[in-house]
């Protein structure tokens, strides 16, 4: 993955589009990692302080990227598909950390978990005035869901990162989009996909009960 290609938050809501398909009956693998490719992309405009938080990223997507292209790839096209493949094989650590600490479903359920933060800090991104500050939102958003899966010392270095993002306009030149209302149309547009992507992920996977997977 290259860090150094320009952020595009169009690519990103194509790609997080694009990944539902079967009438939101089913997620492409490689669509949905395209779309987290472009998120650490943008992450990494805004500064070194998230380093550690791409690199987690970026890890989880290239061993996805190394399931996609193997023996077994055709598994990996789609959340279905892999979900089915990995429990059907036992390749999945249901109960403890064990031989497949990283299976491919919990790698994508760490993603999910992610995007559950992602929902939430678009949504109040959206809602937000000229004097939101992005370090409350991302830090209000990170509470309310990723949190509650990090030890305390992630926590404490996720939240102080968030204390380095820039001004809400500042955050809105970056995310290249064009004027404040034109980042608000997308924002607007953006949020009917993100939660048919969340949603079906949930359903799938509490289906499966590999919400709590170890
Ligand atoms: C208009 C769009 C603006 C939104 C931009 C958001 C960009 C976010 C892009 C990527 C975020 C990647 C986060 C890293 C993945 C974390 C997955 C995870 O929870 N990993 C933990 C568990 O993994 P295992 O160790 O069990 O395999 C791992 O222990 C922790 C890694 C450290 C990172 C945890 C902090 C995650 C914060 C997510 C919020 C992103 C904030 C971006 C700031 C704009």
């Amino acid at each position: 993955m290259s860090s150094t290609e320009k952020f595009s938050l169009r690519e990103v809501l194509v790609s997080f589009k694009s990944c539902l398909v079967y009438d939101n009956q089913d997620i492409l693998v490689e669509h949905y990692l395209n779309g987290w490719k472009g998120l650490v992309r943008f992450m990494n405009s805004l500064g070194t302080v998230f380093s550690f938080m791409s690199k987690d990223a970026v890890s989880k997507i290239q061993i996805m990227e190394i399931y996609l292209s193997g023996e077994q790839g055709e598994h990996y096209r789609t959340f279905q598909s892999m979900v089915e493949y990995e429990l059907r094989s036992n390749l999945v650590d249901l109960n403890k950390r064990d031989n497949h600490p990283e299976s491919g479903c919990r790698i994508i359920l760490c993603l999910h978990r992610v995007f559950r933060w992602l929902q939430l800090f678009l949504e109040k991104l959206r809602t937000s005035t000229e004097d939101s500050k992005i370090s409350n939102l991302c830090a209000e958003a990170y509470s309310d869901s990723l949190a509650n899966y990090h030890p305390w010392n992630i926590r404490k270095k996720t939240n102080d990162a968030f204390m380095d993002l820039p001004a809400r306009n500042t955050f809105f030149e970056v995310m290249d989009v064009g004027t404040t209302e034109e980042v608000l149309d997308m924002l607007r547009e953006a949020m009917p996909y993100a939660s048919n992507v969340y949603d079906f992920t949930q359903a799938l996977y509490s289906k499966h009960n590999l919400l709590d997977l170890p």
